[in-house]
C-alpha cells in the first residue's frame, strides 16, 4: 500500500544544510497499523509529510495506494487522507458543518455529505458536541474530530501524526479504539507516535527512526524478540546456589545470573520456560517464593540499535 525506496529530504538553513530524511525505504501493508516511531528531530514529520504530498522529496521514489508519489502526487493526494499534529480545526468551527464542507471539497454532492457527516458523527461519537463550536470540546473530542475529518472522503490510506500526543491516558485509549476501527474498515492506518507503549499496543508494524534513518522494523513481538528473547526473575525459598546450579546449562536457558534477590535467567520465550523452571525446581525439592517474566521493550530495541535510551533522547 505505501512503497518507499531511497526517500530523502534536507532543508537548507542560515547555517548550512539538514539532512532530515536520509534514504528512506519503508513497505507498508494494505490493511495495517504501521508505527513510525523515534525521537524528536528524528525525520518522522518530514517522512509523512513528503508522502502526503505536502513537501516535495530531494531524491527517491515512492507509491502510494497504486499512485506514484513524485509523478501523480494528485492522484495520491485524492488516495489519502492527513491529519496534522495540531489539527485543522479553529476554535469557531462547528464539527457537523465542517465534516459536510471537507466531504464537499472531495467532490461529493451535498446530500451525500450531510449522510457522510451524520455517519462520522455517529461513528466517531461525537453526537453529544457536534453541532457546538469546536472552541468547547475536550483535548480527546478535538482529536476525535480531526481524524473525522481526515477520513470523511474514505480514503485508503490515513496519516496521523502524533494523534494522541497531550490526550489523557484515558483518551489515549479511547484514540486508540477508533484508529483499530479505520483498520477493520479496510484502511492502512501510517502513525507517527513518541509513546512506546503506544507503538506496542495499537501497531501491527513499526518502525524506528533516528538521524533520519530507519533503524529498526518489525512486528513489535518479532523486534523485542530479535533482541533478546525473555528474562525470568525467580526467588527461592532455601538455597539459591543450588537452584542455579539446577538450572544453569538445561536447554531452555541462555544465561543466568545470581542476583541479591535470587536468579535472572535469560531465556528464549518466558511462557515455555516458566513451567519448566518450575517443574525442574520442585523436582529437586526447591521451594519456589517469587517467579516473574520481564520481557524486552521497545526502548530495549532503541537502546541495541542506538546506544541510547529513547526516553531520555
Ligand atoms: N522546514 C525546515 N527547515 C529546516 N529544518 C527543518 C525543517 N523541518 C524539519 N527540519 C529539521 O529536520 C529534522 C527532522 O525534523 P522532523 O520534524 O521531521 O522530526 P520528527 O521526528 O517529526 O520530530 P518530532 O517528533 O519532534 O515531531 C530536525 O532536525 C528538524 O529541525
Amino acid at each position: 500500500m505505501i512503497e518507499t525506496k531511497g526517500l530523502r529530504k534536507s532543508f537548507r538553513t542560515r547555517r548550512g544544510s539538514v539532512d532530515a530524511v536520509r534514504g528512506v525505504d519503508l513497505y507498508v501493508k494494505a490493511g495495517e497499523i504501521y508505527g513510525f516511531l523515534g525521537p524528536n528531530g528524528a525525520g518522522k514529520t518530514t517522512t509523512l509529510r513528503m508522502l502526503a504530498t505536502l513537501i516535495e522529496p530531494d531524491g527517491g521514489a515512492a507509491t502510494i495506494a497504486g499512485a506514484d508519489l513524485l509523478r501523480a502526487p494528485g492522484e495520491v493526494r485524492r488516495r489519502i487522507g492527513y491529519v496534522a499534529q495540531g489539527g485543522s480545526t479553529n476554535d469557531g468551527s462547528i464539527a457537523r458543518q465542517e465534516l459536510v464542507l471537507q466531504s464537499r471539497f472531495y467532490g461529493v454532492s451535498k446530500a451525500e455529505s450531510r449522510r457522510r457527516a451524520d455517519a462520522a458523527v455517529a461513528a466517531f461519537q461525537l453526537t453529544e458536541f457536534a453541532d457546538r463550536p469546536c472552541a468547547t470540546y475536550s483535548g480527546g473530542q478535538r482529536r476525535r474530530v480531526d481524524i473525522a475529518l481526515g477520513v470523511i472522503h474514505q480514503p485508503q490510506v490515513v496519516f496521523l501524526d502524533e494523534p494522541t500526543t497531550g490526550l489523557d491516558p484515558q483518551s489515549r485509549v479511547h484514540m486508540w479504539d477508533e484508529i483499530r476501527r479505520l483498520r477493520d474498515q479496510g484502511m492502512t492506518v501510517f502513525v507517527t507516535t513518541h509513546y512506546l507503549d503506544e507503538a506496542d499496543a495499537l501497531c501491527d508494524r513499526i518502525s524506528i527512526m533516528d538521524h533520519g534513518t530507519l533503524v529498526a522494523e518489525g512486528t513489535p513481538a518479532e523486534l523485542k524478540r530479535e533482541i533478546a528473547g525473555d528474562v525470568v526473575t525467580v526467588g527461592v525459598n532455601g538455597s539459591t546456589a543450588v537452584a542455579a546450579a539446577l538450572l544453569d546449562g538445561a536447554p531452555y536457558v541462555t544465561s543466568l545470573e545470581q542476583t541479591p534477590a535470587g536468579l535472572r535467567l535469560y531465556v528464549d520465550a518466558g511462557g515455555t520456560a516458566i513451567p519448566q523452571i518450575m517443574r525442574t525446581l520442585d523436582g529437586a525439592g526447591i521451594a519456589l517464593g517469587t517467579i516473574e517474566l520481564h520481557r524486552p521493550s521497545l526502548d530495549d530495541v532503541f537502546l541495541e540499535k542506538t546506544g541510547r535510551s529513547l526516553r531520555e533522547s
